[in-house]
């Protein structure tokens, strides 16, 4: 099936959401996705959490009874007003009140324990949810978009990120209810006790709002900074010890050293800046409260004096205002917590909310089994920035043939080969797989169908055989063993454990030779019908290459093959050879025609291919 004209444009746009971040935004956002699940232990934990906030606010009002009851003990105090235990003997009271301390400290203890429990398990379930939800993502963005960031600054992000909304859902979840709910307790006991007195601590209160909200916001936007400044160290870190053999070889070790201690340094003025916008808070609630303390000295003398209050009650609430004190405080520095893990949920949403370009079409099409003949259709690729990749390139590979790739460095080689199994899509014209435009069919079944083989193999921290059969969980350790011969891999058997050893962090215990050689292993087992090489002979010795070679052409017969070539033997084997120059083809046709040309092709294997042609 061949499909030349589509009703919509095929270069898809990214698409950003429109919804602001605003604090209720993000909140709404983060309940209905990740929290809405764990609603049943959410309000079971904010119930204990009530049990807490009551128990904490009874204390100041047993206090108040049971010093009234002493003082009436020792003769010394004028009879109760407004008492619970009015009816009960000073005595009685004496004896009680103890007891139920030593009772509200115990439903206390058990209720905070198990809403302790509780949000833990609902503040990780959510988080873990949420680095499983960003991986995902991550994983199914543009290629290009991937390549633009430093892989360490994806992991800052997936690691550091979430640690600031664990903490904001740990602290919200287990003090902002409590704290709350103590504090109306609290305001209510202080009424109840005496109002007048209750007024002139509550007068003060909404004077501390103003200035702790206003930190808060202040607090968020240098979080975010310091969030996306992690993001950038780490990416600096990675890149020096990804390059840790070029570091050190070429004595860079001072450069990186400072490359690095420059950013620590940033990251250490961000966060003083942060502890300094934090550490604002609690001085600010201190003087507020002793603001509430010296109003109630000062007012309760005057009651106490008209005989109105007893000093039972200026005692619960001097207790009552501490407790008050300590969950304003809390709830001060739950503000900046609360806005440093806001700050990270917006950039969480930020990276959920983009949208590949490179996706699956609704309707997805399958692409059926077929022998793999790729053609190009007058293919433009733009790169972002608008400059030239490549410019109406036409050509068709046959099933069975191998095409090579040539063309000075930066010629837009490695851009067709990432062009086939959409690695980037053309900004115009057609790259079609056994006539089905690739922007058609899904990613899964067209990748399915292609096995690359680039100049750097990838392996990753496992077995050579789980290296083999990656992707492919239910290959034999026949078809593996089969694979690893085909692709010249005798030196497995020389190491220990066979098969089974382990490669080492991106193959570090293997030669760049022997890990070039599992990733043809993996490609063979693939089976697929398409093969793009991306020269991956390169890095091997004169045996070995030949070795692999004679592998690879018994196995590129059967197939579609597109190679980027750097040597003439690569080269000389081709069926077809395109010359590339500046994103075009220049010259194309086999070897001996292209040398009979005279041209770029002739050019360049004087040049390029004579010294490597072994
Ligand atoms: N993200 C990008 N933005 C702009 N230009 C880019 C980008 N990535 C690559 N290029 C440019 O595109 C051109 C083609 O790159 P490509 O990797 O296809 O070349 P190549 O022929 O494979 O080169 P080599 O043989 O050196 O690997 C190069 O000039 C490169 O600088």
């Amino acid at each position: 099936m061949k499909i030349t004209n589509l009703a919509e444009p095929l270069v898809a746009t990214d698409q950003t959401n429109p919804r602001p971040q605003t604090s209720a935004n993000l909140l709404k956002r983060f309940w209905s996705v990740w929290l809405r699940h764990d609603g049943v232990s959410l309000a079971l934990a904010t119930f204990l959490m009530a049990i807490v906030a009551a128990a904490s606010a009874t204390y100041p009002w047993l206090f108040g009874q049971v010093i009234d009851a002493l003082a009436q003990l020792s003769g010394g105090a004028a009879p109760l007003k407004a008492q619970v235990f009015g009816r009960l003997t000073p005595a009685t009271i004496a004896i009680l009140g103890p007891l139920a301390i030593i009772a509200a400290t115990l439903i206390k203890g058990l209720a905070l324990y198990a809403s302790t429990l509780l949000t833990n398990q609902v503040a990780l379930s959510a988080t873990t949810k949420i680095q499983q939800d960003l991986f995902a993502k991550l994983l199914s963005l543009d290629f290009s978009r991937l390549n633009s960031e430093p892989s360490g600054a994806f992991a800052a992000r997936f690691l550091n990120d979430i640690n600031a909304v664990r903490e904001a859902v740990l602290r919200a979840a287990n003090s902002f209810v409590r704290d709350c709910l103590t504090l109306v307790g609290v305001i209510v006991v202080m009424i109840l006790g005496d109002w007048q007195l209750a007024l002139v601590c509550l007068i003060i209160l909404p004077l501390a709002i103003g200035p702790v909200s206003m930190i808060g916001a202040r607090l968020r936007k240098t979080s975010a900074q310091a969030q996306q400044q992690a993001a950038d160290l780490a990416g600096v870190v990675e890149e020096s010890m990804g390059g840790i053999r070029l570091v050190k070889s070429y004595g860079l070790e001072g450069f990186e050293a400072m490359r690095v201690g420059r950013a620590l340094t940033t990251r250490m003025k961000l966060l003083l800046k942060m502890a300094e916008q934090k550490g604002r808070v609690d001085p600010i609630l201190e003087v507020l409260g002793g603001l509430a303390i010296a109003g109630v000295f000062a007012f309760a003398g005057l009651r106490i004096a008209q005989g109105a209050a007893s000093v039972g009650t200026l005692t619960a609430f001097i207790a009552s205002l501490l407790l008050a004190a300590q969950s304003v405080r809390s709830l001060g520095g739950l503000n900046s917590v609360i806005q440093e893990g806001l700050s990270a949920l917006a950039r969480f949403f930020t990276v959920l909310d983009e949208v590949p370009s490179i996706r699956d079409r609704e309707p997805t099409m399958h692409l059926p089994k077929g022998p793999g003949r790729i053609e190009f259709e007058q293919v433009t690729f733009a790169w972002p920035d608008g400059s030239n990749g490549l410019d109406n390139v036409s050509f068709t590979a046959e099933p069975g043939q191998t095409l090579a790739l040539v063309g000075p460095s930066g010629a837009g080689k490695s851009t067709i080969l990432n062009l086939v199994p959409r690695l980037f899509d053309p900004t115009s014209g057609y790259v079609r797989v056994d006539g089905f435009d690739t922007r058609l069919v899904s990613l899964a079944s067209l990748r399915h169908t292609i096995a690359l083989v680039s100049q750097e193999a990838t392996l990753f921290d496992a077995t050579i055989a789980q290296n083999v059969a990656m992707g492919m969980p239910k290959a034999s350790p026949e078809a593996v063993r089969a694979a690893l011969d085909a692709a010249a891999c005798d030196f497995v058997d020389r190491l220990d454990g066979g098969m089974l050893a382990q490669v080492g962090p991106r193959g570090s215990r293997l030669s760049g030779g022997e890990r070039q050689r599992v990733a043809l292993a993996r490609a063979i087992l693939r089976n697929c019908p398409i093969l793009l090489l991306d020269e991956p002979t390169s890095a091997l010795d004169a045996e070995s290459e030949t070795r692999v070679q004679e592998a690879l052409e018994r196995f590129a017969s059967t197939r579609t093959t597109i190679v980027v070539a750097h040597r003439l033997s690569t080269v000389r084997r081709a069926d077809l050879i395109l010359v590339l120059n500046h994103g075009k083809i220049v010259e194309r046709g086999n070897h001996e025609c292209l040398m009979a040309l005279g041209g770029l092709y002739k050019e360049l294997a004087a040049l390029q291919f004579q010294t490597r042609s072994t």
